[in-house]
């Protein structure tokens, strides 16, 4: 590496811009800056994508309207545990509830930026704030940023200030969070069953209270295979709801292979954060994912964070659930308060799943 590169003078050249990666791109660059390179020595070990020699595998697909209820809990219950992930389809969440808040979402990473914009007036890393937006929430911890901006909007516990949304996303991302929390209830209900709990357990113990909402926008990439999208890494919270565009570039990590997520119109992708792995002591999974960057349209993504994350009232601690131990299922986690958890996450940066391994007893 040349000494002439300061990487934290163009961290901060590109921060000072208030545009992220959308504004770089705009400003027409055909090469990826140094501060995006993912170093030869980091390429990420299972590099093998779908397929090969076996049919490509895919993550399961449950129809949530199916009426054997006790079916569903079963096979939400499998795909919790073997893969981390799955598809929901027969959620109840109109179509044009999800496309709107994606065009929404869209519409704003796609607005200029500069003095007296949205994107100017969001722009910001403080914690305490509940609607945001930056390019690379650790784009200071991280060792490679990412290819991607993000509009971010904490909506619970305490809803944000109306006036804080851009006007042009207001009401499609209120609708958006309001169908996207009644579908975290429906499924906190299956996992509770799942784990062979009383249906409300998750929503007693408050895990559907917090709402962060993430509008991700990954601009198109001149030198792809020199950048990444989303760097490898679990989910912190205790689930997360995601709708991605038509584009794809979402992989998850299963069973050493990279896993392509391939869009499904209409369907949610649903996964488990490490904090529902930590309580269910290791019954479910948190598994890595990752999005690799492309040379092609822009590719937008809402993800939803059940997750109370900085809210300083919250003192709850969360361990691994009592009615799941015994002699031959003992704790493997110790407790923790949400913010802890969150707080050591965020001083990590996205990486490869390190931060539930220092809370293992
Ligand atoms: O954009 C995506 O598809 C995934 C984003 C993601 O993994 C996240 O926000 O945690
Ligand atoms: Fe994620």
């Amino acid at each position: 590496m040349s000494a002439a590169y300061d990487r934290a003078a163009e961290l901060r050249a590109l921060d000072d811009t208030f545009a992220g990666v959308r504004g770089l791109v705009a400003s027409g660059v055909t090469r990826v800056p140094r501060i995006f390179r993912v170093p030869d020595d980091a390429q990420e070990a299972p590099r093998e994508p779908t397929g090969g020699r076996q049919e490509p595998a895919a993550i399961p697909v449950i129809d949530l309207g199916c009426s054997d209820r006790a079916a569903v809990v079963a096979a939400v219950g499998r795909a919790a545990a073997e893969w981390g992930f799955f598809q929901v389809t027969g959620h109840g969440v109109p179509l044009e509830v999800g496309t709107a808040a994606v065009e929404a979402a869209r519409a704003f990473h796609e607005s200029p930026g500069g003095e007296g914009t949205d994107k100017a007036r969001l722009y910001s890393r403080e914690p305490a704030r509940a609607v945001k937006y930056h390019c690379n929430f650790d784009l200071y911890q991280s060792p490679v940023a990412n290819w991607r901006d993000t509009l971010y909007l904490r909506m619970a516990p305490d809803p944000p200030d109306a006036g804080d949304l851009p006007d042009s996303c207001r009401n499609a991302l209120f609708e958006y969070a309001e169908q996207v929390k009644n579908l975290g209830s429906t499924l906190f209900k299956l996992l509770s069953e799942a784990l062979g709990l009383k249906p409300s357990y998750l929503t007693d113990i408050e895990c559907n209270q917090g709402q962060i909402i993430l509008c991700h926008y990954y601009p198109p990439c001149p030198q792809p295979e020199l950048a990444i999208g989303t760097s490898r890494h679990s989910d912190s919270g205790f689930l997360t709801i995601l709708l991605q565009d038509e584009i794809g570039g979402l992989q998850i990590l299963h069973e050493d292979r990279w896993v392509d997520v391939t869009p499904t119109p209409g369907a949610f992708i649903v996964n488990i954060g490490d904090l529902l792995q930590l309580i269910s002591n290791d019954g479910f999974r948190s598994v890595e994912h990752r999005v690799v960057a492309k040379n092609a349209a822009p590719r937008v993504s809402i993800a939803c964070f059940f997750s109370t994350h900085f809210h300083p009232a919250s003192t709850r601690m969360y361990g691994p659930i009592k009615e799941l131990l015994s002699d031959e299922n003992p704790p493997l986690y110790r407790e923790t308060l949400v913010r802890d958890y969150i707080k050591h996450y965020y001083s990590i940066g996205l990486d490869a799943k390190t931060a539930i391994s220092d809370f293992r007893l």
